[in-house]
């Protein structure tokens, strides 16, 4: 099933097809089942959901965040309030301007920062043993299927925190794996591994800018990369692109709107 990549010349049009695209997921969900079960990444996505989510205020009113239970795609290993943690980069875009509206929060699953800290309550080193425990333990929150994963693309052509080459690639016996040395800073992560991501029932990915276009090139190029975005396309599950026009200049892709 070959991936749609839906393009818009403006950032804000990016973001305000994605809301579309997420509302119409969470109503087909919710028709089905109490509660729209998503899986959030971190990077440049948490600006595009406060734009398309919170800033367009006809979509904020009809997304039911009461109904929304929240995971990360990946989490870094630092404290819930630093500024890596994807969960803090989604509070500080999203949780915080609805608290402020006064709108009921979504369930939000964030790792055990327990688990993170010595005995000083300081986020220690970490030793293999302590991150992969904090990996098991946010496995037993996942549900059995995601009705949306979102996803970003980094320039190098990872996703979640699966890079390029990496043995987690392969990893198939965990949905939740630790990672000590990403490439891209902080190198303690946990991510979802393919299992998780195959058992979805949408995928998404957001990517803007100039920068992504020589990735993107690649990724839907004639010739199989092996990148990790590229092997999420190839997923039996229905795969969606919404990117900006400078992302995708010169890529051999045929793009439509939403
Ligand atoms: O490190 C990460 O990067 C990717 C891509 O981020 P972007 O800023 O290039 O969109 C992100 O999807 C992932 O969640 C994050 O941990």
């Amino acid at each position: 099933m070959p991936a749609t990549v839906y393009s818009y010349a403006e950032s804000q049009d990016v973001a305000d097809s994605l809301a579309k695209y997420i509302l119409d997921i969470q109503t087909r969900a919710l028709a089905i089942a109490p509660t729209f079960k998503i899986a959030i990444s971190g990077g440049s996505l948490g600006k595009v959901l406060k734009k398309g989510l919170i800033d367009n205020e006809a979509m904020a009113r009809q997304i039911q965040w009461a109904k929304w239970e929240v995971s990360f795609s990946d989490e870094r290993l630092v404290a819930l309030d630093h500024e890596d943690s994807n969960y803090g980069l989604f509070n500080e875009m999203v949780l915080s301007a609805l608290k402020a509206k006064s709108i009921t929060a979504p369930k939000v699953y964030t790792i055990d920062e327990s688990l993170l800290k010595g005995e000083n309550g300081q986020v220690s080193e970490g030793t293999e043993a302590a991150d992969s425990q904090i990996a098991e333990q946010y496995a037993l929150q996942l549900p059995a299927s995601f009705d949306l994963v979102l996803l970003g693309c980094g320039p190098d052509g990872h996703t979640c925190s699966l890079f390029p080459g990496h043995a987690l690639l392969n990893e198939r016996s965990v949905k939740i794996a630790n990672i000590s040395d990403s490439p891209k800073p902080p190198p303690r992560r946990i991510t979802f591994t393919f299992p998780v991501l195959e058992a979805a029932k949408n995928i998404a990915f957001v990517a803007e800018g100039a920068g992504k276009a020589g990735i993107l090139g690649e990724i839907f190029g004639a010739k199989d990369s092996g990148l990790p975005s590229e092997q999420v396309n190839k997923i039996q599950v229905p795969v969606s692109w919404f990117v900006g026009d400078s992302a995708v200049a010169g890529v051999p892709v045929l793009t439509s709107k939403y």
